[in-house]
């Protein structure tokens, strides 16, 4: 199998680049395409990637090579981490709509390029932001069951993280989903969370225990509240030492803030679960993860089915995502679900995707 990765050369494609091969996702019969920009630094700086890369990891390492236009993007999976991101030294709201006009002419060349000149069978990832601008932008033209936003099932794996850390116990015991959009506006689907090893009203118990008294009524203004709490704090281990209090859902928002806004960034993390998602494709089996997908009405919402990019649980193989595993969402999740979703619409709608 051959993965090419778009924009490799920043943060996350370069974190991408090593947890793909560290792994063991990609052995020598495969190969990596490292894809920079014509005319911008990476032109040059992808052939230097290629060497470290090989000089790390040698016998291990897949067939690799660059590319420098997108037309010359050639892989079974493509992964999309170029363009910009949010600046790390503000806390003032994202300004995603600056983000949006800034990449969405990166996402359309791209797109384009895919559909003339590709085999017709790639399938998508997309790591940049806006996340569901991109899966809009890609789905529409190469087809939507093959275009996945990895955006969710980060978010799925901090929520499960969370869990686990508040309880004590291993991730891996801990599964249920995150939907929505990427970000702030995440849904998390507490009625889907499950604990292994434990009977239905053990669960239930420890989830009401962790959620406390709250719906997801209250949970945008809680995401607020707690932003402005753990950025105003003397310095940054305060900040995070405050995260710790919060329940697991708003817990899995403002880490990975923080985490952002310290300088850090979240490439590492970001680099692991899109690894993930890769394997899951790579795997040839369906396996459920949450992505970030154009839905045609596998869904319904506010009475009505739904038509537009939204996180989902989804299953995933070797073509791309084949059908949404959301069966019946609380009350609360569908409410949420459905005025993100409206929003994420008319955002989409207002960058000139859509169509
Ligand atoms: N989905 C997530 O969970 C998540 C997490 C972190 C970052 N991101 C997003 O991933 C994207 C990259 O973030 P980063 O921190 O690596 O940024 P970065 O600035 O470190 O890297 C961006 C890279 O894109 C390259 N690039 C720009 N235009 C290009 C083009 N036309 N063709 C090829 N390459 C091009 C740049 O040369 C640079 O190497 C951002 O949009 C960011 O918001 C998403």
């Amino acid at each position: 199998m051959d993965v090419a990765i778009i924009g490799a050369t920043g943060d996350v494609g370069r974190a991408v680049c090593s947890a793909l091969i560290e792994r063991g996702e990609l052995g020598p019969s495969s190969r990596l395409q490292l894809v920079g920009r014509a005319g911008g630094a990476s032109e040059a700086a992808v052939h230097g990637l290629r060497v470290d890369l090989i000089d790390a990891h040698d016998e291990k390492a897949p067939h690799i090579d660059v590319a420098t236009a997108p037309d010359d993007v050639v892989a079974d999976v493509v992964i999309v981490t170029a363009g910009r991101t949010v600046p790390t030294n503000t806390t003032e709201p994202i300004d995603r709509n600056k983000l949006a006009a800034d990449n969405r002419v990166l996402f359309e060349q791209y797109a384009d390029a895919l559909a003339e000149h590709g085999s017709g069978h790639e399938v998508v990832i997309v790591v940049s932001n806006p996340v569901e601008l991109a899966v809009d932008v890609f789905a529409r033209r190469l087809g939507r069951h093959r275009v996945i936003g990895m955006g969710a099932w980060l978010d799925t794996l901090r929520f499960r993280r969370e869990i686990a850390a508040t309880l004590g116990i291993r991730r891996q015991r801990v599964s249920g989903f995150v939907a929505g959009q990427h970000g702030d506006r995440m849904v998390p689907l507490w009625s889907t969370v499950r604990l292994r090893g434990l009977d239905v009203a053990e669960r239930l118990e420890i989830v009401e225990r962790l959620r406390g008294d709250r719906t997801l009524a209250s949970f945008a203004s809680e995401v607020t509240a707690a932003k402005s709490t753990v950025t105003t704090q003397a310095d940054v281990a305060t900040g995070f030492a405050l995260v710790d209090r919060y329940p697991p859902d708003l817990q899995a928002v403002i880490r990975p803030y923080l985490t952002h806004t310290s300088g850090a960034k979240t490439a590492n993390g970001t680099a692991s679960a899109t690894v993930d998602l890769v394997r899951t494709v790579l795997d040839g089996r369906d396996i459920v993860i949450a992505g970030q997908v154009l839905l045609d009405g596998e869904i319904t919402l506010g009475g009505q089915p739904w038509h537009g990019v939204l996180g989902v649980p989804v299953a995933v193989g070797p073509e791309g995502w084949t059908q949404v595993m959301l069966d019946e969402p609380a009350h609360d999740e569908s409410r949420l679900l459905w005025e993100v979703g409206q929003a994420i619409n008319e955002a989409i709608h207002s960058w000139g995707g859509g169509r």
